[in-house]
């Protein structure tokens, strides 16, 4: 349905998006999911067809966007990582605004209104304004906007960040139905793995400008299936141990996370001495030691090294 062909963006001497390949089935759940700066948001930018690339194609349907973005815009909603409400109108004020944009008009644009309203769970509350809604609520809002016009392709760039976790819960449950109910075409980034996790049938992930792994939930842990994730929880952060650990042979990828240390090592590698012994060198205070089962923030370690949200 949707495909992008070596797409690039520069930015001067920036290169943000570089020889970038994926594409989207009619119904599919897909996540971008990369850390700040990874390039996500200049990517669906020019899947959007608000840039233009500096080199390469996106084709909708076998046609390009990139010649002809109509194409596309009719049949595409998407939610912008910024708020773009007015906080002066009430949500159904801001409805109608951007329903007349869209050409609908009359009983049409009502009915779509309460439509999404109800979608969005805010019905109740149409007629206040903006400027007194939580952050959630605008979010939700925003989100409204972009189904106005009832697309069978929605991009959410980052729709959850800065939310409290009632609203970010709601929100996902409310992709998840567009999806899985009502057959709507999602393409979601994101810098939180769960999220992706969750919603995404494929997920890419981006670093750098580009795309460095690609494929199911499954598929990207089983990248993992020879090494395991030793986590050690600890009472506070020790950076020497940290470095005594990388030390250690066979040891591959160390991070240093919240609540402890994450290892990456071989799989049945005997390291557990090892790493009490270091431990124990350094006085540092262990609450628990356990190896877990690879998630994409550990592929995304083992790719690249770093943590998805340094
Ligand atoms: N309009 C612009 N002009 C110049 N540089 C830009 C522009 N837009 C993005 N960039 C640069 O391109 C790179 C990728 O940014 P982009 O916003 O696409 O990343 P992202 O993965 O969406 O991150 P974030 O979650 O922070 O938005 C960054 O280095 C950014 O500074």
């Amino acid at each position: 349905m949707l495909e992008t062909t070596n797409l690039n963006k520069a930015f001067k001497k920036n290169k943000a998006v570089i020889d970038v390949n994926l594409y989207l089935d009619k119904g599919e759940s897909v996540g971008l999911l990369g850390p700040n700066g990874a390039g996500k948001s200049t990517t669906i930018s020019m899947i959007s067809s608000l840039v233009k690339p500096t080199s390469g194609d996106v084709t909708w349907h076998g046609k390009s966007i990139v010649k002809d973005p109509n194409a596309i815009r009719l049949h595409l909603g998407v939610v912008p990582q910024e708020i773009a409400l007015y906080k002066e109108l009430s949500a159904s004020e801001n409805l109608k605004f951007f329903g007349k944009i869209y050409g609908l008009k009359g009983k049409a644009l009502q009915d779509q209104i309460d439509k999404v309203l109800g979608i969005v769970g805010l019905a109740e509350r149409k007629d206040e304004l903006v400027k007194h809604y939580s952050g959630g609520m605008q979010r939700r809002i925003n989100i409204a906007v972009a189904l106005l016009h009832e697309p069978e392709f929605i991009i959410m760039d980052e729709p959850t960040v800065g939310i409290d976790p009632q609203s970010r819960n709601y929100i996902l449950e409310m992709v998840q139905k567009l999806n899985k109910e009502k057959g709507m075409t999602v393409l979601y980034t994101s810098h939180y793995m769960e999220e992706v996790e969750r919603l995404c049938d494929r997920i890419y992930i981006m670093d750098h400008g580009k795309i460095i792994a690609a494929g199911t939930k499954q598929e990207l842990t089983s990248i993992l299936s020879s090494e395991e994730t030793i986590f050690v929880e600890l009472d506070r952060s020790y950076p020497e141990l940290v470095t005594e650990l990388r030390e250690i042979d066979g040891v591959l990828r160390v991070v240093e996370t919240d609540k402890g240390i994450k290892l990456i090592t071989p799989k049945n590698s005997r390291l557990l001495g090892n790493i009490f012994q270091a431990a124990e060198r350094q006085q540092a205070q262990l609450i628990s030691v356990n190896v877990q089962v690879p998630t994409l923030e550990d592929v995304f370690l083992h790719l690249t090294g770093r943590k998805l949200r340094d």
